[in-house]
């Protein structure tokens, strides 16, 4: 078992939410290329980038510590086209106007990968948002809530009361999906809250009390 694993992200949500599984991580940065490929699938985008940016932190992890490592990769689709993290609050108040009133999905791609084999689970969430007006749009923006943000907006804030359904996982619209979390970290025997109850060194010792 795994006590320990490195986290491929600088995202302060995906730290927050592996904290709640309870696991003992080491924060580490990830550089790979986020450009889509041509014709690449939603689901396929967010797995490639998941293996991708926990692959390209192996460099920023000590050598001396071999542990999993966990990448993670959130985009939002509208009518299949991807919306990433807008370069600037004009381009945030593009997106938000597009996706005001409408339905979109949330696809969230994590993975755990170590030596040679990787494990990647995706999550997909159907989010609705309300009529936005060009006020709400203005001053949502004027926040900078949206910068870093796929999509432009983010549910954990102010653009919470902007969201009328969800139809899926509100852990992975933040950008680290629980459940599948969990599912990797049981098949990869990493140790979390969980765990803990059952782990080897917690069982009576063979010979005795
Ligand atoms: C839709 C949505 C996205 N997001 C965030 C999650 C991700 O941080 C970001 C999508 O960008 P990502 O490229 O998935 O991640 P990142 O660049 O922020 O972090 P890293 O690669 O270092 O792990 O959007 C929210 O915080 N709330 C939301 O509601």
């Amino acid at each position: 078992m795994f006590d320990q694993i490195y986290l491929a992200s600088a995202s302060p949500r995906r730290k927050e939410l592996l904290n709640q599984l309870g696991v003992s991580f080491v924060q580490v940065a990830n550089d790979f290329d986020e450009t889509p490929l041509a014709n690449e699938s939603a689901e396929d985008y967010v797995k490639r980038l998941a293996i991708g940016k926990a692959r390209s932190a192996l460099p920023f992890c000590e050598p001396e510590y071999s542990l999993p490592i966990l990448g993670a990769d959130t985009i939002v689709v509208l009518d299949g086209i991807f919306l990433g993290k807008p370069k600037d609050l004009n381009e945030a108040k593009f997106m938000l106007r597009q996706l005001s009133g409408h339905t979109h999905q949330v696809y969230s791609g994590v993975s755990l990968c170590y030596g040679d084999k990787s494990i990647c689970q995706v999550s997909k969430s159907d989010v609705t948002f309300s009529q936005l007006s060009e006020q709400t749009i203005e001053a949502y923006c004027d926040t900078e809530e949206p910068l870093g943000k796929a999509g432009s907006y983010a549910i954990q804030g102010v653009a919470g009361s902007f969201v009328s359904s969800i139809n899926g996982s509100y852990s992975g619209i933040v950008g680290l999906p629980l459940f599948e979390t969990r599912i990797l970290l049981e098949q990869m025997q990493v140790k979390h809250l969980l765990s803990s109850r059952l782990s080897p060194e917690l069982l009576p010792q063979e010979g005795g009390r």
